[in-house]
């Protein structure tokens, strides 16, 4: 197949806003990496979304799955990803027009993960790609749902940025194994070794998520001062760290768990609720601690020291959370700036890779990263005409 331009939109788990991409492949190697966007979500439409999450928690049963009264709070939120998600798709073409003269031809939808539950067999990404294939901005074969095909095989259904992750390492010319650490509301990491002959191949990936990133610390500085995020770790950077608020087990035995695992955004409430009665800022230095902490907790399991951490996410704009990282890793840590790339559109760019290994029939997730028992290709296509038809 010769290489097509996609465009990945990914909403992530700070509830901010989407970021697209725009990526030219094969499926396999990456030929370009074209422009992006981000569209930040008004007050309104993340209220929206906050409540589809909490919806989500308080109507989802492990035997009876998603109960009716979630529908009005989901059909919502729903609502806000279809616009947010076409205006997202509009301007990364029209970026591509004017960067490479190229039109997308395939779109990579991540939707909203509203609850991810994948110990009982259920993980869920609203979003409706058929309705984003139709729009008049869009008129592409959208691929969504990329997740639930795993879990339905026993995975964990996260984290699925790893192939990607596979395909970069031989893209900036790795040859011993280095760490892709993603710092957004929830961390996550990959152990690459580039290496091997493919991301599924045994012993190319190894990924988990790690814990909380920013999610704790936003939450926290959203009730106390109102603000969504601790910008530039300034509440962090003015605080002490309180070791001794940090001694939840349920956090311990997760850090301790064998990979591949995957988290929920609020699987760490108890953190967060261990700050009560602390300053804001010594809150936000003991809450961003511990996201570094968890980070640190990776390396027990990787097979082999990586030779470096490389860092995307909105949390690697946090100063305070990087020092942090720097002081408890043995390797160096830098942005992923540092060898050419946007950490901003990362996972929008994975979205859009991944799509196209899915119109390929080519897996997305394995046992290294996702512990399913065999490599899977998720993911569901839907056309403009309507869903199930191929693209020309
Ligand atoms: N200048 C900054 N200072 C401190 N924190 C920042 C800064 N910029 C971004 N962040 C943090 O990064 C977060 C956004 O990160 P990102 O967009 O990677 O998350 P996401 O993609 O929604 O999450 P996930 O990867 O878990 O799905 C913000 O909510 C904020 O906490
Ligand atoms: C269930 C879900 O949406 N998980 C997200 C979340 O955000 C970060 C981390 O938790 C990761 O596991 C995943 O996203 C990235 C994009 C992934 O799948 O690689």
């Amino acid at each position: 197949m010769q290489p097509i331009w996609a465009v990945g939109l990914m909403s992530g788990t700070s509830l901010d806003g989407v970021d697209a991409a725009a990526v030219q492949t094969d499926g396999v190697e990456i030929a370009a990496l074209g422009p992006g966007c981000a569209r930040d979500y008004t007050g309104e439409e993340a209220a929206t979304l906050r409540a589809a999450l909490e919806a989500a928690a308080t109507h989802w049963r492990p035997e009876g799955g998603m109960g009716p009264g979630a529908r009005p709070a989901l059909e919502a939120a729903e609502a806000v990803l279809a616009e947010s998600h076409a205006a997202a798709v509009a301007e990364c073409a029209a970026a591509l027009r004017a960067a490479k003269g190229a039109e997308p031809v395939l779109v990579g939808f991540h939707g909203q993960t509203v609850l991810h539950r994948p110990e009982a067999g259920f993980t869920l990404q609203i979003g409706d790609g058929r309705r984003l294939a139709g729009d008049p901005r869009v008129r592409v074969p959208v691929v969504s749902d990329f997740r639930s095909a795993d879990v339905a095989a026993g995975g964990e259904g996260a984290p699925l940025a790893p192939f990607f992750h596979f395909a970069l390492s031989r893209s900036i010319g790795a040859d011993r194994p280095l760490v892709f650490v993603n710092l957004g509301g929830v961390g996550n990491v990959t152990w690459v070794d580039p290496t091997r002959p493919d991301a599924a191949a045994e012993g190319a990936l190894l990924a988990f998520d790690t814990g909380p990133a920013n999610a704790l610390v936003n939450d926290w500085m959203q009730a106390r001062t109102g603000a969504p995020l601790d910008r530039d770790g300034a509440a962090a950077a003015a605080g002490q760290v309180h070791r001794d608020r940090l001694g939840s087990n349920a956090a311990a035995a997760y850090l301790d768990r064998t990979p591949p695992k995957s988290l929920d955004r609020n699987d760490f409430a108890a953190v967060l609720a261990a700050m009560q009665g602390l300053s804001t800022a010594d809150g936000a230095a003991t809450l961003t601690a511990f996201s570094a902490e968890c980070v640190a907790a990776a390396a027990a399991h990787f097979p082999d020291p990586p030779a470096r951490w490389l860092v995307c996410g909105g949390g690697r704009h946090n100063p305070v959370l990087m020092a942090m990282l720097a002081e408890r890793l043995s390797a160096p840590v830098q942005a992923v700036e540092a060898v050419g790339l946007d950490g901003d559109l990362l996972e929008a760019q994975a979205f859009a890779y991944l799509a196209v290994r899915v119109l390929r029939g080519l897996p997305t997730s394995a046992p290294g990263t996702t512990g399913v028992p065999e490599p899977v290709g998720g993911g569901r296509v839907s056309c403009p005409e309507g869903p199930g038809a191929t693209p020309r």
